[in-house]
C-alpha cells in the first residue's frame, strides 16, 4: 500500500466534517472521490496532504509520499513556465522538466510569465509540477477546473502514465476523467452527524446576499 487511512475524522475549522473514512491505495490504483458540493473532499485531501490535522484516525504512508494539487493554481507569476517547473524541480530534486513541459503540451508558453497565462494554460503548469514532484501519490483537487476538452484529456493521459510508472492518485472531481481502472468512494456516508447538510449556498456570503 502506498497509502491507508483508518477510521479518519477530518475538521475545518472549528467544525468537523468527516467520519469515520478508510480506505487504502496501491501503486498503480485512482480513487475518486465523490460527494455533493460542501461534502468535505477538499477537507479530506488537505488532511492527507498534511495541511490539516486529523482528529481521529490514521493516515499511513511513507514520508514525503504525497504531492497535493488545491483548487488554488500556486504558481510564481513573475517566473516563466520553464522558470516555475524549474524552481519546484529544483525543491523536489528532479532531473527534468522536460516530460513535464510535454506532458501539458506547455512548449509554445516556456518563455511566457505565468502571471500572463489564461486560466486553463496556468492551471496546465499547475498540474504539470506533479511531474517533477517524483511524489509517488497525486492528491489533487478539481483539477480539470478550467481546463478544455483536450487538455482535460492531457491531464488524464498524464495520470494514467504515473499510475503505469507505479504512482497512485486521489481525485476529487465532478466529471467523468475516463480513467478506466479507477476506482470510486463516495464519502457522503462520512459526513460527520451535525453538519448543515441544506441549502449548498448558505455558507456562500456572496450568493447568499444575491438571491
Ligand atoms: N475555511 C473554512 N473554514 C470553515 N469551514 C470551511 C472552510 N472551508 C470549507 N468549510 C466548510 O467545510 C465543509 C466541507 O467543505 P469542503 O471544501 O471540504 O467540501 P467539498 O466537498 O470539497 O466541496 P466542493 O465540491 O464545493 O468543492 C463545508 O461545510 C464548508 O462550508
Amino acid at each position: 500500500m502506498v497509502l491507508t487511512v483508518t477510521d479518519l475524522a477530518c475538521a475545518r475549522g472549528p467544525a468537523q466534517v468527516l467520519a469515520g473514512v478508510s480506505f487504502s491505495l496501491t501503486r498503480g490504483e485512482a480513487l475518486i472521490l465523490r460527494g455533493r458540493n460542501g461534502a468535505g473532499k477538499t477537507t479530506l485531501l488537505r488532511t492527507l496532504a498534511g495541511l490539516t490535522p486529523p482528529i481521529a484516525g490514521t493516515i499511513d504512508h511513507a514520508e514525503g509520499a504525497i504531492a497535493y494539487a488545491a483548487h488554488a493554481d500556486g504558481l510564481k507569476a513573475q517566473l516563466s513556465v520553464a522558470e516555475n517547473l524549474a524552481f519546484w524541480a529544483s525543491i523536489f530534486g528532479t532531473d527534468t522538466i522536460a516530460p513535464a513541459i510535454d506532458a501539458f503540451a506547455l512548449a509554445p508558453l516556456a518563455d511566457r510569465p505565468a502571471g500572463e497565462l489564461s486560466a486553463g494554460q496556468k492551471r496546465r503548469l499547475s498540474l504539470a509540477r506533479l511531474l517533477v514532484t517524483g511524489r509517488p501519490v497525486w492528491a489533487l483537487d478539481e483539477p480539470t477546473v478550467s481546463l478544455d476538452t483536450e487538455n482535460t484529456a492531457r491531464f488524464a493521459a498524464a495520470v494514467e502514465a504515473h499510475l503505469r510508472g507505479g504512482g497512485a492518485a486521489i481525485i476529487a472531481t465532478h466529471i467523468d476523467l475516463g480513467l478506466p481502472t479507477a476506482r470510486t468512494l463516495d464519502i457522503s456516508p462520512f459526513i460527520a452527524k451535525g453538519l448543515p447538510a441544506g441549502d449548498p449556498f448558505a455558507d456562500d456570503p456572496f450568493l447568499g446576499a444575491s438571491l
